[in-house]
C-alpha cells in the first residue's frame, strides 16, 4: 500500500483508512491527530481518486488551516487543497458563491473588531452616547451575547427588513443596549457588513431557505472532516449536521481533555454524544503520545486526573527519557522572572535557538515583569497577541484603501478619506453625513456630487476621487499586489509614513506586500480582490508569519494545537491560574484542562514557575492549586515554597473551594425576586449573572443597584 501509512502506528492507520461513514477519533494530545488528518486527506485524493474540492476539512484557526494545507501539498504535491479552512472562512466560501439567494450581495463586507468600534463611533456620536455608558468591548460583547441568546432571530431583520424600517427601529430605540444593537445592525445593513457572528448564522438560514443550494453544498461536500471536535459550539455543528447530510461521511477528531472554549459557546457533549447522534459511528482511539518525554507526560496526566468531569484515558509515552520538569518558587514576579530568563540563558548557551522556547501565561498582565527583565537581560523576544499585525493603524488604513477601491463603502471612506491629510476634516464630513442621510447614498457618492461646492474648494477631494475612480475601474484584472503597490503611491500613503520617518510602519507595510503576494501564489483562481478582503478580515495577529530568532510569549489559549521544544509556564498563582474569575465547578474543570493543554504544549523541557507577594486587590498570592496537584516526586523544585506557606495555600483553597458553584445546581434566588439583606436591607434582584456569581439588586433605599454574590446572606422577604 501506499507510503503515506508508513510512519503512522495501527490507530492512526485506522483512522486514516476509514473513509466512509461517521467516524469519532478521540486523541489525546501530541498523539498525531493533525498527522492523522493530513494523511486522510491526502489518502482520500491520491489512494481513492476524490477531488480535492469535494473535500472540507475544518480546523480552528487560520494558522492551523495554513499548516493543514502545507502538510497536504507535501504529501499529495498537489497544489489544489479545496476547502481547508475554518468555519467561517467556509462560510464566506458560501456567501460569496450564493448570498443572493437571500438578498444579499456577493460583495458582503467581513467586519473585524474595528470596523465594528468604528460603528460604535458613529452610533454614539449620532445618539449622545459615551464610553461611560459602555465601553466598546462591552458594546461588542453585549452585540454578541444578544446576536447569540437573546435575540438569535436578528438575523431575519438584517437579512430581510428594508434598510428604511432598520432606520426607524434604530431610531425609535430608548434604552443603551436596544439603541447600540439596532444601531449596529442598521449600520451593517448599510454597508452590508457581516460580522463573525453573523457569517454562520446567515450561511444556516441560506440553507434552510433555499433546498436546492443546500442540496449543491451537501453534494459537493463528499468527505467532511473536523479538527478540535471538543470546542465546537451550536451554529457550527449545526452547521456540519446540515453539511453532511447527503454523504454522510463526517470524520471528526477531538480531546475531551482540551476542551476550553466553553465560555464562548464550546459545548463538549457534541464529541461526547456524537455516537449517540450518528448511529453507526466507528470510534477510534489515539492514546500514544509522540510529542513530550514521559516527565512532562506524566506531569499532566497527573494534573488532568484531578478532574472529575472527564473521560478515563490516560497518555502513553512513546518517547525515551527526558530531563525532570522543573517547579520554581521565587520570592517576588521579578525574581521569577529572572529565573525563566536564566535557565532561558543557560540553555541558549547550550545551542537551544531562542524560537524554541516559549513563555506561557493565563492573563496577558503578567507579560510585564518578564518583558522588562528580558530587556534588562537582552533576551530577544516577541508577544503574540489578538491585537497586533492586522490591527495595526497602518495594515488597518492600507486594507481600507483596497476595501475602498473594491467597495466604496462609508466605513472604509471615514477611516482614510483624510489620512494623508485632504483637508476633508470633521466640518467637511458632517456636511456628507448629513447630505448622505438625507438621499440615503453612500458618503463617498455624496461626495462625487459635491465636489463643485464651495465647501471642497482648497481640498483634494478631487484628486482623491479620481485616484480611487481610476484604480476602481480596472483593479479587476489585475494582480492585488499590483493594485496595492499603486493604491499606497498614489494615495500619498506611503510617503505620509516616509515623511514620518516610521520605519516600523514602513516594514509592516512590506509585510503587508509579502503577505499579500504569498497569498495570490497560493490560491491560483481565487484570488480576487474581494476573496483576499474577506479573507484577511478573519485573520488575527497569530496568523502573521514569525521566523525571527526571538523567545515567544503567548497566552494558553494562543497555544492550543502548537508544540515548543521548551515551555516556561509562569505565574502559577492561585488568582492567576486558575483565574480569580471562577466561581463555578464546571470552570475550575476548565482551567485545569487549560492547565493541561499547557502542559501538553512542551516536548523537551518543562518550566513551571510561581512567585509569592500579593495580588492587585492586596490578597496574598499562594501557589496555584493545579502545582499542588502534581504528585511531588515529579517535580523537581529548585527552591520550594516554606512548608507554612503550602499550609496556607491549602487552607486558602479548600475554603475557596467550598464556595464553588455547582453550574447546573438550580440557584435558589431569581430575577424579579424580593430579598432582605443583612446590611442594605429589603430590595428587588435585577439581574442574575452566573459568571460573576453574582445578583443585581436594587435596594429600596438606595438609588442605583448593586452587584452582591452570590456568597452574601440574602433571606426572602
Ligand atoms: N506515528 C507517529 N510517529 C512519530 N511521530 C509522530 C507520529 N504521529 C505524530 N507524531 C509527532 O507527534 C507530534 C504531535 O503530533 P500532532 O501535532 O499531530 O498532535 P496533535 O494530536 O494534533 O496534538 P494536540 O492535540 O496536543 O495539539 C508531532 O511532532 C508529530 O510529528
Amino acid at each position: 500500500m501506499s507510503d503515506l501509512l508508513d510512519g503512522l502506528n495501527p490507530a492512526q492507520r485506522e483512522a486514516v483508512t476509514t473513509t466512509e461513514g461517521y467516524v469519532r477519533v478521540i486523541a489525546g494530545a501530541g498523539s498525531g491527530k493533525t498527522r492523522a488528518l493530513a494523511h486522510r486527506f491526502a489518502y482520500l485524493v491520491c489512494e481513492a481518486g476524490i477531488l480535492p474540492e469535494n473535500i472540507l476539512c475544518v480546523t480552528f484557526t487560520n494558522k492551523s488551516a495554513a499548516e493543514m494545507r502545507q502538510r497536504i501539498h507535501k504529501l499529495t504535491g498537489d497544489n489544489d487543497t479545496g476547502y481547508i479552512c475554518t468555519f467561517h472562512s467556509f462560510c464566506v466560501s458560501v456567501l460569496q458563491e450564493d448570498s443572493h439567494a437571500v438578498q444579499y450581495p456577493k460583495n458582503f463586507l467581513v467586519l473585524d473588531n474595528a470596523d465594528i468600534d468604528a460603528m460604535l463611533g458613529i452610533i454614539y456620536e449620532e445618539r449622545g452616547l459615551t464610553l461611560r455608558h459602555m465601553t466598546y468591548s462591552k458594546a461588542r460583547d453585549m452585540i454578541e451575547m444578544r446576536k447569540l441568546f437573546q435575540n438569535p432571530d436578528y438575523y431575519r431583520d438584517l437579512i430581510a427588513m428594508p434598510l428604511g424600517a432598520l432606520e426607524d427601529k434604530y431610531r425609535a430605540a430608548q434604552t443603551v443596549s436596544d439603541i447600540i444593537f439596532y444601531g449596529y445592525l442598521y449600520q451593517q445593513k448599510k454597508c452590508f457588513g457581516l460580522d463573525y457572528n453573523d457569517l454562520i448564522k446567515v450561511t444556516l438560514y441560506l440553507f434552510e431557505r433555499d433546498a436546492d443550494i443546500r442540496l449543491k453544498w451537501q453534494q459537493r461536500l463528499e468527505y467532511i472532516m473536523v479538527d478540535e471536535f471538543q470546542d465546537i459550539d451550536k451554529l457550527q455543528y449545526e452547521l456540519m449536521t446540515v453539511l453532511c447530510g447527503y454523504h454522510k461521511n463526517l470524520f471528526v477528531v477531538g480531546d475531551p481533555d482540551q476542551t476550553i472554549y466553553t465560555w464562548r459557546g464550546a459545548d463538549i457533549r457534541y464529541l461526547l454524544d456524537f455516537d449517540r447522534a450518528f448511529p453507526g459511528t466507528r470510534t477510534i482511539m489515539l492514546l500514544q503520545n509522540y510529542r513530550s518525554t514521559p516527565q512532562i507526560l506524566a506531569a499532566a496526566n497527573d494534573l488532568i486526573d484531578k478532574n472529575h468531569n472527564r473521560m478515563d484515558k490516560i497518555l502513553e509515552p512513546t518517547r525515551p527519557d527526558g530531563v525532570p520538569v522543573r517547579c520554581h518558587h521565587a520570592r517576588t514576579a521579578e525574581a521569577e522572572a529572572a529565573w525563566i530568563a536564566g535557565e532561558i540563558d543557560a540553555l541558549h548557551k547550550q545551542g537551544v535557538p531562542y524560537r524554541a522556547m516559549t513563555v506561557l501565561y493565563r492573563a496577558h498582565y503578567v507579560t510585564r515583569t518578564i518583558e522588562t527583565v528580558f530587556l534588562h537581560e537582552e533576551i530577544p523576544y516577541t508577544i503574540y497577541s489578538g491585537t497586533q499585525f492586522f490591527c495595526r493603524a497602518e495594515i488597518k488604513d492600507t486594507l481600507s484603501y483596497l476595501r475602498m477601491i473594491a467597495y466604496r463603502d462609508d466605513l472604509s471612506f471615514l477611516r482614510i478619506v483624510n489620512q494623508p491629510r485632504r483637508n476633508i476634516g470633521e466640518r467637511r464630513i458632517k456636511f456628507l453625513r448629513e447630505a448622505a442621510q438625507q438621499t440615503g447614498a453612500s458618503l463617498y457618492d455624496t461626495l462625487c456630487a459635491h465636489l463643485d461646492d464651495e465647501l471642497f474648494k482648497g481640498t483634494k477631494a478631487r484628486q482623491f476621487v479620481q485616484f480611487i475612480q481610476s484604480l476602481a475601474s480596472d483593479y479587476a484584472d489585475r494582480p492585488i499586489s499590483e493594485v496595492l503597490a499603486e493604491t499606497l503611491d498614489r494615495s500619498g500613503y506611503e510617503k505620509m509614513l516616509r515623511t514620518e520617518g516610521s520605519q516600523e510602519r514602513l516594514d509592516n507595510l512590506a509585510e503587508l506586500k509579502q503577505s499579500v503576494y504569498e497569498y495570490e501564489t497560493t490560491c491560483g483562481e481565487e484570488s480576487t480582490l474581494e476573496h483576499y478582503l474577506a479573507r484577511v478580515a478573519l485573520l488575527t495577529n497569530t496568523d502573521a508569519g514569525g521566523t525571527r530568532d526571538q523567545v515567544r510569549l503567548m497566552t494558553v489559549h494562543t497555544a492550543k494545537g502548537l508544540e515548543f521544544p521548551y515551555v516556561f509556564l509562569c505565574a502559577m498563582n492561585d488568582g492567576i491560574f486558575p483565574s480569580k474569575k471562577v466561581h463555578t465547578w464546571p470552570g475550575m474543570e476548565e482551567e485545569r484542562r487549560l492547565a493541561f493543554v499547557a502542559l501538553t504544549r512542551a516536548q523537551d523541557g518543562l518550566y513551571l514557575s510561581e512567585a509569592e507577594g500579593r495580588n492587585f486587590d492586596g490578597s496574598c498570592r499562594y501557589p496555584s492549586r493545579f502545582l499542588l496537584d502534581i504528585d511531588p516526586d515529579l517535580l523537581q523544585y529548585t527552591e520550594q515554597p516554606p512548608e507554612a506557606m503550602l499550609a496556607e495555600a491549602r487552607d486558602y483553597i479548600s475554603l475557596r473551594e467550598k464556595y464553588l458553584l455547582d453550574e447546573n445546581a438550580e440557584l435558589p434566588l431569581a430575577a424579579g425576586d424580593r430579598i432582605v439583606h443583612g446590611v442594605f436591607g429589603p430590595g428587588t434582584i435585577e439581574a442574575v449573572d452566573q459568571t460573576r456569581a453574582v445578583y443585581r439588586i436594587q435596594f429600596d433605599d438606595m438609588k442605583t443597584p448593586r452587584d452582591i454574590t452570590f456568597r452574601a446572606k440574602l433571606e426572602r422577604e
